[in-house]
């Protein structure tokens, strides 16, 4: 398992080691020991979520506040994402920063985001599969977000952002300063 840093602090993809051979592959996916070492998190899953989405879908930009905050370690099983994280700590250095990354069945990359962070991706393929732990469980009443075509983070989404697919919900989400 390779970790690269990405300009966010704390913020990582993972490249795990894959096994090849007549048979197929094998990989781990998430190694809990090997990533808390690696990274010096504490990192425990305790949700699986799994999402299917059609080309131009773009979900986010999601958080949960405190205290129901959530990690999520974020793959893909099917298709091609551009998977986005925005980090929202205020006391952060990178504050009000995002961090773009191809996502693929194929590519295998793992992003890791941390609690604290927003989160959203386009897909941009057909049948694009979501697969992401996260280390704190669901909850309605703490589920919060920001537009993804705010100006003041100025995110290059890779797709026409005239042409995305936005649910009712993510529609009406406001600014960060708002
Ligand atoms: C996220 C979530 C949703 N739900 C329900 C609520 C709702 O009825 C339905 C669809 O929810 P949403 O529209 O919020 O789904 P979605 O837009 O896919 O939300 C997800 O987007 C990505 C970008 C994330 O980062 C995730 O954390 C999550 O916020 O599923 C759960 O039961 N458990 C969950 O953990």
């Amino acid at each position: 398992m390779k970790i690269v840093k990405t300009k966010l602090l704390d913020a990582v993809i993972i490249e795990p080691a894959v096994f090849g051979d007549d048979r197929g592959y094998f990989f781990e996916g998430f190694n809990e020991e090997q990533f808390n070492k690696l990274t010096n998190q504490d990192f425990k899953i305790v949700q699986l979520n799994f999402s299917k989405s059609s080309k131009g879908v773009l979900r986010g930009l999601h958080f949960q506040r405190a205290p129901q905050a959530q990690a999520k370690l974020v793959s893909v099983i099917n298709g091609e994402v551009w998977d986005v994280a925005v980090d929202l700590r205020k006391n952060s250095k990178t504050y009000g920063q995002w961090h773009g990354e191809y996502l693929s069945a194929q590519n295998k990359k793992r992003f890791f985001i941390p609690r604290g962070f927003a989160h959203g991706f386009v897909a941009l393929t057909d049948d694009a599969e979501l697969m992401y732990a996260v280390d704190n469980h669901y909850s309605k009443e703490y589920d919060d977000g920001v537009i993804f075509n705010d100006p003041s983070l100025d995110i290059d989404w890779k797709f026409d952002p005239l042409d995305v697919k936005l649910s009712e919900k993510d529609e009406k989400l406001s600014k960060l300063n708002q």
